[in-house]
């Protein structure tokens, strides 16, 4: 056999660009993932392209050490996703296709050395045992008008289609992405479901095996999540990547599993943070699923009680086809919304007397209550009586957060930068031993309803009760399992959940969220309150949602105490249109971070410079905003000196073209090299 020479451009996962070209001298395909020389060491990386030529010197290109055959190569469907998902977001395309491997697969170790026998996926097969599978029983109700009308419009689109499914909580929903991934299954393709938490895998998996296992077969349905083991998400990926995973239900980063013959996406609660991803390639999973979508050219569903303003106006301009499902699934009435005007009041522990009795009622009644109060830990800051004194993070611009630890002793942490200490025994300001919590958190408030309703079980649910790898799981069962009286919880518990017995939800502390200086907060704060008001009575009716503030007037609540989504989406969507802010354009963001503030500052006015001359240069300056840079406002964390500067443009494609040459700038220009920065497109939080 003659030797043969293929030319072939590698990313690999580098900050620094690429592709990378080599020379194979054993046949490969593009998607194929090839060991090759990069410096001093070796790497793992994937070929996006077979050029007929190298970009520079053919004497100067390195050898590719081994083409990696263990898995078929990645489709070019999927490499044209990712290559979309890097030039969108502004990456390079290495650190998009890399991380979304498992990581044996491009980990240089699992391949070397006695041990590696063949490499990950050859001593995954040897180990692989068959399947078990547990009969499941399953009860398929026969659905609603508004449910059927959703499943048969979904079910007729041909090519590309969005829909937004628009239901009430407890509106059922899930039985329609039951339904719609049942047909798409039925006509040989695959479905991919997105949720926003891991938390709510198990309810989702578990429906998802007693429906559609009789017609996935028992390999047939994959979880995919951040919380699973290499060799889990390996297993996992391998079932995707082979085809014998019919169904894929994961979190965000499932959005990049290597799929083509897919029939319908699913993104659950749409409208949910969680889908953006906030370090590393900042993608949004739902923006990107609408891509993924159209380049398929299959029907989408985005799912929420809440959508988001960006889609619901993509419904507005009919880019997406509503579909309403205005009514509780188990013909019940929505909870009665109460506001409890905490200026007046004398409150037990943060609790009004209303909501006590209100909960005394509902326990006696053997139905479960939610608190809900999305502050973590015993109290928000330790504070000294005397002299004013208040427990501060050394490293960070922030309040060190008092808890409880183990056998009631207290520490303090910063749950910016991590960082634990002891609680001092004395003032430090003033040798005061009069010191105590500020405020309640979760832990604090659970210490008093255990006291003041001492028959009752209380559960903590929050990101300190559920560490442990299946707790959350655990925990959420013993809820389910009606092992609970009170559940106590963060956001974690507020949506999603199916709960059964929950007659009644309280809700403190509300107002913190009211006054933020980022825009979306609103809309954050209703989404949240709406979330968590629609965990009450959703099987059996009379729930009640009491909210306690000292802002009953506030549009947000008021909207709230009437579930007038459509209202307060409305009025909000008027206030953006006037004010030219997203959805009615677009934004990016240049964050950056040094020990020094000025030097932040100086390096983001010398990159606004870049861009208004960029601007200019491409014609595009009068479509453009350019903000001042400015300190975020936790300014420091870990040390380290933050600011910001804001993009914002009504032409998307004038900014993206603006963006890709500024970074290229930027990566050239010796003030970027001396921090860090990076760029967000679409950012959620500003
Ligand atoms: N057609 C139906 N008949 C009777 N019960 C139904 C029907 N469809 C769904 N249900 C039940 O209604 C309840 C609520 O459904 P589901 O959890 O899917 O709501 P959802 O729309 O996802 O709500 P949320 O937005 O709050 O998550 C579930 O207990 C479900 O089993
Ligand atoms: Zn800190």
């Amino acid at each position: 056999m003659r030797p043969v020479t293929n030319w072939v451009s590698v990313v690999l996962d580098l900050p620094l660009g690429g592709p990378f070209d080599y020379r194979a001298t054993t046949a490969v395909a593009v998607g194929d993932r090839v060991i090759v020389p990069f410096g001093h060491r070796k790497m793992i990386g994937v070929v996006v392209d077979l050029p007929s030529e190298p970009s520079y010197d053919p004497a100067l290109v390195k050898d590719v050490e081994l083409v990696l055959q263990d898995i078929a190569p990645l489709s070019q469907s999927w490499i044209k996703f990712a290559r979309f998902a890097a030039e969108y977001y502004q990456r390079p395309l290495g650190e998009v296709i890399l991380p979304a491997l498992p990581s044996p697969l491009r980990s240089l170790a699992a391949y070397q050395g006695k041990r590696a026998a063949g490499g990950p996926v050859a001593r995954l097969d040897k180990r692989r045992k068959a399947a078990q599978s547990e009969a499941m029983q399953s009860v398929v109700p026969t659905l609603s008008t508004g449910q059927q009308a959703a499943v048969d419009a979904i079910g007729a689109s041909e090519g590309f289609k969005a829909f937004l499914l628009f239901g009430v909580t407890g509106s059922g929903k899930t039985e329609v992405y039951l339904h719609a991934a049942a047909q798409a299954l039925a006509r040989g393709r695959r479905v991919l479901m997105l949720v926003p938490e891991i938390n709510l895998t198990p309810q989702f998996e578990q429906s998802l095996r007693a429906r559609l296992e009789p017609v996935a077969g028992p390999e047939g349905v994959a979880v995919l999540h951040s919380a699973l083991s290499d060799g889990e998400r390996l297993r996992a990926w391998l079932s995707v990547q082979r085809g014998q995973a019919r169904i894929i239900l994961g979190t965000r980063l499932s959005i990049f599993a290597p799929i083509d013959d897919l029939g319908l996406l699913v993104v659950d609660e749409e409208h949910d943070a969680s889908y953006k991803q906030q370090d590393g390639l900042r993608y949004s999973a739902r923006d990107l699923a609408v891509w993924r979508a159209h380049d398929l050219n299959i029907p989408i569903v985005l799912g929420s009680a809440t959508p988001s303003l960006e889609s619901w106006v993509n419904t507005q301009k009919k880019h997406y086809q509503r579909l309403d499902l205005p009514d509780r699934a188990r013909e019940v009435t929505l909870p009665t919304v109460r506001l409890v005007d905490t200026r007046r009041l004398q409150m037990e522990h943060g609790l009004s007397p209303h909501l006590i009795t209100a909960m005394r009622e509902r326990l006696a009644n053997k139905e479960q209550v939610l608190i809900f109060l999305n502050r973590r830990g015993y109290a928000p800051a330790l504070h000294c009586n005397s002299c004013g004194w208040v427990s501060q993070c050394s490293r960070c611009t922030t309040f060190t957060v008092l808890h409880r630890a183990h056998q009631g002793r207290h520490q303090l942490h910063c749950h910016h930068c991590g960082f634990q200490q002891r609680v001092p025994k004395a003032c430090p300001e003033c040798g005061d031993q009069d010191m105590q919590p500020m405020g309640r958190g979760t832990q604090r408030i659970e210490e008093h309803l255990a006291e003041l309703f001492p028959e009752a079980r209380v559960l903590r649910i929050d990101a300190d009760s559920t560490r442990k790898k299946g707790s959350a799981q655990a925990l959420f069962a013993s809820v389910h399992a009606g092992e609970v009286d009170i559940l106590v919880g963060t956001q974690m518990v507020a949506k999603g959940h199916d709960f059964a017995n929950l007659g009644l939800v309280g809700v403190l502390n509300a107002d913190a969220m009211l006054f933020s200086q980022d825009f979306r907060a609103p809309e954050r704060l209703f989404a949240q309150l709406m979330q968590v008001s629609g965990r009450a009575g959703r099987h059996s009716g009379h729930g009640e949602v009491i909210v306690q503030t000292g802002y009953p007037e506030q549009a947000v609540y008021q909207a709230l105490l009437k579930h007038d989504y459509t209202g307060f989406a409305q009025h909000t969507i008027r206030e953006r249109e006037a004010a030219a802010l997203p959805p009615f354009s677009h934004q990016a963001l240049l964050s950056a971070e040094a020990r020094e503030l000025q030097t932040t500052l100086d390096f983001l006015t010398t990159a606004r410079d870049i861009a208004t001359t960029l601007a200019t240069q491409l014609g595009s300056a009068e479509v453009i905003t350019l903000y001042d840079p400015v300190p975020l406002r936790i300014v420091r964390v870990d040390n380290m000196c933050r600011a910001q500067l804001l993009v914002e443009s009504t032409h998307r494609p004038a900014m993206q073209q603006l963006l890709r040459h500024w970074i290229a700038e930027l990566n050239q220009d010796p003030s970027a090299r001396r921090l860090n920065w990076q760029l967000e497109v679409d950012p959620l939080e500003i």
